[in-house]
């Protein structure tokens, strides 16, 4: 693994290049992020102090659209890590055929440790230091870890006031209320069980006879264990944070969402109504969890879950990339040695940023869609990228990763090519 996340990440890239036909300046442009801002915020806090958190935004490249990428608020956030989530982002919105180019934003903070009027000065804050790096046809930010609806909200109004105007499609995953799209809050765990159902098909698998495992039980996760279970398959263990639960009978996906929502941290419980009566389970850790003997895995919390540390105790037949980056790329190499099949979180947490389209689209237009027709609009993209993809990792014989970033490397060349050299401009300088 290398030290920098960007560093680690951009070796997909590499591993991908001798399957495309592109040229070497669109291999070029596409090594380095187009442009990044790092900002301080100011946030007055409760209890009178002043408090200055460090964020960032990095519009990576914008060459197919506007720069397109959630926010994370996360203690750990940094400049290397908001550059990766761009870099992303470019080819997952590539992959989708979106026409957007990628971006990402964070704030080092935890969020747990701010009262909510601090969150949402902090919010508000954070779209006054970027409103200039920010709009609706330059770079449009959405929800990421630890940010959700309510936040957006806040930040679309924020950048309302600076604006004097109303602009709804700059920013997408906001409360529905506010121009927000049906089904953006449930599309990154949907979109992925419409890969994953995608694929198992070609596995021949069925949904009763396979057993899943969820690392991270947030927005993405939690919807996308929740889909899976009730489509049949047995899920056997979820995470947080804090750590999991497995019964080896699966769990009731439903009536730990539901315990979730009214006490912040899951438990193995079966619901009747309002009462929940926790069933025969086993606590386990995080790394236990990822090595448990499952058919597939699906890491949905953050970066660099599998390394070569662990890489070795992975006993899953398949890995679905729900987070962003959970592998590094020297693990991944590990794992395609001993078969172990990966899709990418590039296709398989595609659907929010789909979704987010698909808000934007209605936004530009003022006509909205029921959720019905979001659904099958979204269905229809993962399956067609999801059965293209596996085409072109059996054409060529490569991994489901390097076949993603052939799709994604084809699109964005063909788009880097047709805007021409610009010498024209350094010629005149
Ligand atoms: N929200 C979205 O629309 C999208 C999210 N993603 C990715 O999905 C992943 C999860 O994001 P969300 O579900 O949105 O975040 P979230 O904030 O809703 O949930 C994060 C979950 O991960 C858990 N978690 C945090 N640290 C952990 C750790 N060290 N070990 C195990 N669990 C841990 C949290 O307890 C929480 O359950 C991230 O990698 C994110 O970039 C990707 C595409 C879109
Ligand atoms: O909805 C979006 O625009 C971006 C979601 C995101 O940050 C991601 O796909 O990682």
């Amino acid at each position: 693994m290398h030290d920098s996340l960007f560093a680690d990440a951009s070796t997909r890239l590499e591993r991908a290049m001798k399957y495309v036909s592109i040229s070497e300046d669109a291999l070029e442009y596409l090594k380095y992020p187009k442009a990044s801002l790092s900002v301080s915020i100011p946030v007055r806090m409760d209890n009178g102090s002043l408090k200055i958190f460090p964020g960032y935004r990095v519009r990576y490249d914008d060459t197919r659209g506007p720069g397109k990428g959630g926010i994370r608020y996360h203690p750990n956030v940094t400049l290397d890590e908001v550059t990766s989530l761009a870099f992303w982002m470019t080819f997952k919105c590539a992959v989708l055929n979106l026409p957007f180019g990628g971006a990402k934003g964070g704030v080092a903070v935890n969020p747990k440790s701010l009262s909510k009027l601090e969150l949402e000065r902090l919010s508000r804050g954070y779209i006054d230091a970027i409103a200039d790096f920010i709009g609706p046809d330059v770079d449009i930010p959405a929800p990421d870890v630890y940010t959700n609806p309510t936040i957006m909200g806040w930040m679309m109004d924020q950048y309302n006031i600076i604006r004097r105007s109303l602009n709804p499609a700059a920013i997408t995953g906001k409360p529905v209320t506010l121009g927000g799209s049906l089904g953006r809050n449930t599309a990154t765990g949907t979109g992925a069980f419409f890969a994953i159902e995608t694929l198992m098909q070609k596995f021949d698998r069925l949904p009763a006879e396979t057993t899943v495992a969820v690392q991270g039980f947030g927005n993405a996760g939690s919807v996308v264990a929740d889909l899976l279970s009730k489509a049949g398959y047995k899920v056997v263990a979820v995470s947080d944070s804090k750590g999991g639960i497995y019964a080896k009978q699966g769990l009731d996906i439903p009536s730990i969402r539901q315990y979730k929502e009214s006490n912040r941290s899951i438990q193995a419980v079966y619901c009747e109504g309002t009462v929940c009566n926790i069933v025969e389970h086993v606590v386990i850790t995080n790394e236990e969890l990822l090595a448990l003997d499952v058919d597939i895995l699906i890491p949905a919390a953050l970066e660099n879950q599998i390394t070569q540390e662990n890489v070795k105790d992975i006993k899953a037949k398949y890995i679905f990339e729900v987070a962003n980056g959970p592998i590094s790329s020297d693990a991944d190499l590990v794992l395609e040695e001993r078969g172990i099949y990966v899709i990418p979180d590039i296709l398989v947490n595609a659907g929010g940023v789909t979704v987010s389209y698909f808000e934007w689209v209605q936004n530009r237009n003022g006509l909205y869609w029921s959720l019905n027709e979001v659904n099958q609009r979204l269905k229809q993209k993962i399956v067609e990228e999801t059965e293209r993809i596996w085409e072109i990792s059996q054409e060529f014989a490569i991994s489901m990763r390097t076949a993603a970033y052939v799709h994604g490397l084809n699109r964005l060349g063909e788009a880097l090519s047709a805007k021409g050299t610009r010498d024209y401009y350094n010629s005149q300088h």
